[in-house]
């Protein structure tokens, strides 16, 4: 199912907590939103559910109109299936029969959907807990538990508001997997918001930053990660330096004084600020006198800053070796994305 948010706007006193945010969303498509603590998410994945009216603006899912000017379609009436920071499970009803409710509700027979249930419990690796009830899990379990019993429930549109929070991160990277494949198999329209960027690139078809309510840019991960539009955007995806730079206007430009390839949009002015990623950065003996300002080890290689002449902010590295802080280590930087004006 496609969702089409036009221009939604959503007020709390005088703070617009969802600020005109429009996006066209594809059948399939895996759309992660990503922003800080506040920005919104979670407000405008409830407009979307249906537990939140909009001021102004409209929702459609399948090109049918859910919300919009003296319209709002109840919950029930959307058809989405939801996992929520608060799990929201029955405290009355085991773990197997949480996650095998949306299957009998939806009408199939109570051994089906006990097996299907049984599936999903394995794949969120809780085989042995389907007797007990939520009161007997831990947080991060019951989290497991909500996602198990949406997967189950088949649904054509889900949302997702931060599913893999609460877990640890050797369980929380083995459920990205298994959230994919999921994806990859069932193909559902996938909403799925968060504040880790890591989580966002691994899962998501296209990223919407979003920032005060408004999202400062859509696109592919890749794309959001090399060509952003904005210093706010490069900032917020990946390590980067950013750092004044004069456009030759024909593919190159001079930064720290070295004439360095680079990639641009639109951009026709001389005067630019370039976006420079590890990947941008070389050791070379021949290159930038340079020495590393921090250091950490992020096994079996070491992120560095490094503190160049002439240049305001620490180039980021990635090296293969120990270092210290202090250490000498001459860089060239060999490519970088020119901001748009
Ligand atoms: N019911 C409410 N009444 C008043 N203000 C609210 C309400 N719900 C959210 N807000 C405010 O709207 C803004 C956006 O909140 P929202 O929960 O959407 O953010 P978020 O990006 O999901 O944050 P987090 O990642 O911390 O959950 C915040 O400033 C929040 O304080």
């Amino acid at each position: 199912m496609s969702v089409s948010i036009r221009s939604a706007v959503k007020t709390f006193g005088k703070h617009a907590a969802v600020n005109h945010v429009s996006a066209e969303i594809a059948d399939g498509e895996f759309f992660v939103i990503l922003g800080a603590s506040g920005c919104g998410k979670t407000t405008l994945l409830r407009m979307i559910a249906g537990l939140e009216t909009l001021d102004s603006g409209e929702i459609l899912i399948n090109g049918r109109s859910v919300a919009g000017p003296g319209l709002h379609l109840p919950p029930e009436q959307r058809r989405v299936g939801m996992v929520f920071q608060s799990y929201a499970l029955w405290p009355h009803m085991t773990v197997v029969d949480n996650v095998a409710f949306p299957v009998k509700a939806a009408g199939l027979g109570k051994r089906k959907a006990h097996d299907i249930a049984a599936r999903q419990i394995e794949a969120v690796s809780l085989t042995g807990f389907e007797e007990r009830k939520p009161s007997e899990l831990s947080g991060g379990q019951r989290q497991r538990v909500a996602l198990a019993r949406c997967l189950a429930g088949n649904a054509d549109t889900i949302l997702m508001d931060e599913p893999l929070a609460n877990l640890d991160p050797h369980l929380r990277s083995s459920m990205e997997e298994e959230l994919a494949a999921f994806h990859k198999m069932a193909g559902a329209t996938t909403l799925f918001i968060t504040h880790d960027q890591r989580e966002g690139m691994a899962l998501a078809d296209r990223i919407a930053v979003m920032e005060n309510g408004r999202f400062l840019q859509v696109g592919a991960p890749d794309d959001i990660y090399r060509f952003p539009e904005s210093e706010k955007v490069a900032r917020f995806i990946g390590q980067s330096a950013i750092v004044p730079a004069l456009y030759d206007g024909n593919g190159a430009a001079m930064i720290a004084g070295k004439t360095v390839p680079v990639e641009t949009g639109d951009k026709t002015g001389r005067q630019a600020r370039a976006v420079i990623r590890p990947a941008d950065v070389t050791v070379d003996a021949d290159g930038l006198a340079a020495s590393i300002r921090t250091i950490v080890y992020r096994g079996g290689v070491w992120e560095a800053r490094l503190t160049v002449d002439g240049v305001d902010e620490a180039l980021p590295l990635v090296l293969d070796r120990k270092a210290k802080p202090g250490d000498a280590v001459p860089v060239t930087i060999r490519s970088a994305w020119l901001l748009p004006d």
